[in-house]
Parts: C-alpha cells; sequence; structure tokens
C-alpha cells in the first residue's frame, strides 16, 4: 500500500492534490483539525468532485481516509509514508510542523530508510522550505541528521479555484474550476520523482511560482478589495463591473511588467495569459465570495506577498504602478468583522499615524511610494 498524507481536507486539499494522489494509485489519508469532515472521510471513504464549466462532471475520487491532526496515529502514517502535502494556509504550516518533525523521528527510530517528499501547496513563496524550517526547529539532532538525505522538501506552484461548496448537504463535495496546474520544484526532490498524475516538474520554480501568485492572487485580490468597497459580494459581479475590470487588468499588467523584466517572459504571451485569467475570474459555475480572496488582508499586505512584492518590482525597475496602488489603497480599505486580520488592520489604521501604519503593515520604506499609497488611500 503506497500511502500519501494530504495535511488539510479543505477547498484544495480535497478538490485539486487529494484527488491527483488518488488517481495515482495512492491511498490518501486527509489530516485535519474539522471532526466532521474526518468523521465522513472515516465513514464514507470516497467523495465526489464537481468539476465545472462548459461541460460539467462529477468525479468520484476513492480509497480515501481520515484523521484527527491531534491523533497520535498520525505520526504512524508519517512513518510509513511515501508522500506528504499540505494545503492548510501558510499560517498553520508552524503548526503542523511539530506533528512533522515528530513523525520523521518516529520513522527514523522504525528503521524506515524509503525516501520521502513533503510539499507544501500554499499560496506562497517557497512554502516546503519554510516547512522544512520549522520541522528543524521541533526534531532531534540525531533524527535531523538521519532526515537530511532522506527526507526532500520540494516547494510548488498551486493554481486552481476552488471556492467552499455551496447548496449540498453532502460535506466532502467540493466544486473546483476546470483549469488546474501544479508546478514542483524537481531539484529538491530526494531519491526517485514519484509519479503523479498532473503534477508538473520544473527547475525554474520561482518564476513559476511569482507568474501564478502575482498574475491571478494580484488580480485576484484587487478584484475581491474593490469590489468590497462598491458593495458586491462576489468576485463574478465585482469583475463585471467595468471599472474594476479595467484597474484589475493595468494591475496585471503592472505586475506584468516587472515579470517580463525579471524572467524575460514573452510580452504577447503574458498578455494572453492574464486575459485567461480575468477569464476565469467571471466562472459564472462558481460563486467565489470577496471575503473568502480577501480573507487575511494582513498577510495579503505583507513584504513578500501578491500585493506588495509586485509593487516592490515596480519601484526596482522604474515601471508603472498606479492600478497596483489603487488595488492597495482598496486593501487597506478592507474592513470584515468576521475576518480577524481585517479587524486588526482596522485596529492599526485607527490608531497609528497613517504613514507608520503603512510602512508597519507593509513593510515599505520608499516615501514617494508611500505618499503614493496615502494619496489612493484617501481618495
Ligand atoms: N482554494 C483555492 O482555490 C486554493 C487554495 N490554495 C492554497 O491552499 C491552502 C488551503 O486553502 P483552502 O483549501 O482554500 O482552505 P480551506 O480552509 O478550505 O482548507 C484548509 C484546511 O486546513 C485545515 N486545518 C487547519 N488547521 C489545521 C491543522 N492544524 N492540521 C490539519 N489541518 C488543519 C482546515 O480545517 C481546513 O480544512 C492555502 O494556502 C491557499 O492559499 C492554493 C490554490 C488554490
Ligand atoms: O488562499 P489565499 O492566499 O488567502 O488567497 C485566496 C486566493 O487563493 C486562491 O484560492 C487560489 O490561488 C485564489 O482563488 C484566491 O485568489
Amino acid at each position: 500500500m503506497k500511502i500519501a498524507i494530504q495535511f488539510g481536507a479543505g477547498n484544495i486539499g480535497r478538490g485539486f492534490i487529494g484527488k491527483l494522489l488518488s488517481q495515482s494509485g495512492y491511498s490518501v489519508y486527509f489530516v485535519d483539525v474539522n471532526e466532521k469532515i474526518i468523521d465522513e472521510l472515516k465513514a464514507k471513504k470516497q467523495y465526489t468532485v464537481e468539476v465545472v464549466g462548459e461541460a460539467k462532471e462529477d468525479i468520484l475520487v476513492t480509497n480515501v481516509d481520515g484523521m484527527m491532526s491531534t491523533s497520535p496515529e498520525v505520526l504512524d502514517l508519517i512513518s510509513k509514508a511515501k508522500i506528504i502535502t499540505t494545503a492548510v494556509g501558510p499560517n498553520v504550516l508552524k503548526i503542523i510542523a511539530k506533528t512533522i518533525a515528530k513523525g520523521i523521528e518516529k520513522r527514523i527510530q522504525d528503521g524506515n530508510k524509503e525516501n520521502l517528499n513533503i510539499i507544501a501547496c500554499e499560496n506562497m513563496i517557497n512554502g516546503s522550505t519554510f516547512l522544512k524550517e520549522e520541522v528543524e526547529k521541533h526534531i532531534s539532532s540525531e533524527a535531523l541528521t538521519a532526515m537530511a538525505p532522506l527526507v526532500g522538501f520540494p516547494n510548488s506552484a498551486v493554481d486552481r479555484i476552488v471556492p467552499p461548496m455551496e447548496g449540498s448537504d453532502d460535506v466532502l463535495r467540493v466544486r473546483v474550476e476546470q483549469f488546474k496546474e501544479w508546478i514542483v520544484e524537481e531539484t529538491l526532490f530526494k531519491g526517485e520523482i514519484p509519479k503523479i498524475e498532473g503534477m508538473q516538474l520544473t527547475d525554474n520554480l520561482m518564476a513559476f511560482v511569482e507568474r501564478k501568485l502575482f498574475t491571478l492572487n494580484t488580480g485576484h485580490a484587487i478584484t475581491a478589495y474593490l469590489g468590497v468597497l462598491k458593495g458586491y459580494e462576489t468576485v463574478k459581479e465585482s469583475i463585471e463591473d467595468e471599472e474594476i475590470a479595467n484597474t484589475v487588468k493595468e494591475a496585471m499588467k503592472e505586475s506584468g511588467e516587472v515579470l517580463i523584466n525579471r524572467y524575460d517572459f514573452d510580452r504577447e504571451k503574458h498578455y494572453l495569459y492574464i486575459d485567461k485569467i480575468l477569464n476565469r475570474f467571471k466562472n459564472p459555475y462558481l460563486k467565489d465570495e470577496v471575503s473568502r480572496v480577501g480573507r487575511e488582508p494582513l498577510r495579503k499586505l505583507s513584504y513578500n506577498d501578491r500585493l506588495i512584492k509586485p509593487l516592490r518590482g515596480t519601484i526596482e525597475y522604474n515601471t508603472k504602478n498606479d492600478s497596483l496602488i489603487k488595488g492597495i489603497a482598496a486593501a487597506l480599505k478592507y474592513r470584515n468583522s468576521a475576518d480577524e486580520q481585517a479587524l486588526k488592520l482596522e485596529e492599526r489604521l485607527s490608531s497609528d499615524d497613517l504613514k507608520t501604519a503603512i510602512e508597519d503593515i507593509t513593510s515599505l520604506s520608499n516615501k514617494a511610494v508611500i505618499e503614493k499609497i496615502i494619496d489612493a488611500y484617501k481618495a
């Protein structure tokens, strides 16, 4: 039995990565803190992925199981697993790192000398490397030495829009768009690279990660934040507003100019990539709420994330950034009493002076750019 562990049985875990692992012959154990989902996985051992687009298809994902992340048996699973993937959100990697460290210690004690690869499938640059560093903080020095040649942490870029499922009593059912892309850093695998249907390999991951994060995610976030300001509830409603669509497209082009300079992308091809993404935002079969896409605004406004890193690129290459700045100002205006980070953002903006707050939130230091953000925020 080939065991795969998928930390996070949420939207992307079930709707994309777990499905690929199951289709590639793995027995997939979803590990999560959500009791309802885990109980259902244990009981049903299968679930349906509903692919929506011009053609609609229901795919049954079988050979799956669930386990609570607090269960001691997770360590036994890690001891035996062939591959571990995560889709828990960047902030949760630190938490699961402790369990993974204990599991690797057990694996070493059990004498398992097979290779293991651990791939973080999160919206972040070098997520697996980050996870590795966190694991290293919690593992014994003997296990760390033994793990080094055996356990790989290849980084990855994941692209598929999977909002929470609406209108179904089946808690496991998940609705996904047709488009999918999972690209993994070939050079960081340890041992033979597992054959997983739909997993592409590259030796130039940074270009792919930045292309995805700073096009799709940059455009998506700005669509959501501008949409909220105009009272829209979904991404589709927001992007159908011409004024928003124009700003979003311009912002994606501004971010694109940075990518073209940095990675020598072909401009025409990149513009086609932008248009394709804008069409994905309009998908009439998905109900994607602005509150999901705009969630955790402090993370999205941080130095290396989808808004500020492209802006920093425009400073580096001395290129246009008016629309990115509008998007950043809209993100600073994001208010949502159900989102802890939106509440913190509001508090910071009301307690500090605006310039200090923006410097603090974004870690930007370029005075002229901060002034431009302040002007856009006030406007
Ligand atoms: N949904 C999407 O369209 C895409 C999401 N991503 C990335 O995938 C990651 C997950 O996103 P979603 O699936 O949308 O979120 P989600 O909220 O649907 O799933 C996250 C899952 O992690 C679980 N979790 C939380 N703490 C945990 C812990 N300590 N141990 C185990 N599981 C835990 C949650 O209960 C939840 O089921 C994020 O980093 C996101 O940026 C990337 C591409 C597409
Ligand atoms: O999951 P995050 O980083 O909060 O961001 C939400 C974004 O991630 C995605 O779910 C997948 O990239 C997008 O649909 C959306 O832009």
